[in-house]
């Protein structure tokens, strides 16, 4: 394992139990990473509460206060340059990231989707789910790229889906393999042991 610990920027929107789950796995010594920043797109988002606790500088960057994408990915950058984060980790963030933002840190984005990637991309992913009627769902972590969800995959969990899930009901049963599936994959980035050839990522030996 690398001795220096990968600077973490981690953005969320909402709640934060990714978030969380990676910090939690970071003070418990299974991720080789440090969050030096948290930052949301909404200055109410309970993860902004969250990093409080921890003692973690947290920024809010509300996509309102600015005119455009760019001047909004622009301050993105801005928050977080003092911290000079390697690593940025998408943790329920959402919001498309465009070239403004994705060129400044090329292959160092990383996201949770609630799906098995490709299928059911973008938003509302596990009503996708349950209104196709798949017997088996699950979560994608993935590098960000310029498209939606169209990263290359780090790492996947399968999670059964029921007769009668509901969207609800699907979702937290794919959460806590969110939460252990990112932890793996993260804990991998920060020890230097992907490599992405032809856009598929390889674990190195
Ligand atoms: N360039 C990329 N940016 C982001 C990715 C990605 O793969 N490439 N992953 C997303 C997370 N995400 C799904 O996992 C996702 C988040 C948001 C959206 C979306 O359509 N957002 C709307 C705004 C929604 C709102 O205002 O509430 C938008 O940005 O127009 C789709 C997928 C994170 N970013
Ligand atoms: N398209 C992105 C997307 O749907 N992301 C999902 O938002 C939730 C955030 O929960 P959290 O704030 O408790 O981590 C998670 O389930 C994550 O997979």
């Amino acid at each position: 394992m690398n001795s220096v610990r990968k600077r973490i920027a981690i953005f969320a929107s909402g709640r934060g139990s990714n978030a969380e789950a990676l910090y939690q796995a970071m003070q418990a010594g299974e991720v080789n990473g440090e969050v030096v920043v948290v930052v949301s797109d909404y200055s109410t988002a309970a993860v902004l509460a969250k990093a409080q606790a921890w003692g973690v500088p947290s920024v809010a960057v509300e996509r309102k206060a600015y005119g455009s994408k760019e001047d909004f990915e622009q301050a993105l950058l801005d928050a977080i340059a003092p911290y000079t984060p390697d690593v940025v980790v998408l943790a329920g963030f959402m919001r498309l990231l465009g070239p403004t933002f994705i060129n400044a840190y090329p292959n160092k984005i990383v996201n949770i989707h609630p799906a098995l990637l490709p299928s059911f991309p973008g938003l509302h992913a596990q009503r996708q789910a349950v209104e196709a009627g798949v017997k088996v769902s699950g979560c994608t972590v993935h590098f960000v790229d310029y498209g939606m969800d169209s990263g290359p995959i780090i790492m996947q969990t399968a999670v059964p889906v029921m007769a009668d899930d509901t969207e609800d009901s699907l979702a937290a049963r794919i959460l806590p393999h969110e939460h252990t599936t990112y932890k793996r994959a993260l804990a991998l980035l920060c020890d230097d042991k992907l490599e992405i050839i032809n856009r598929i990522v390889h674990v190195k030996p």
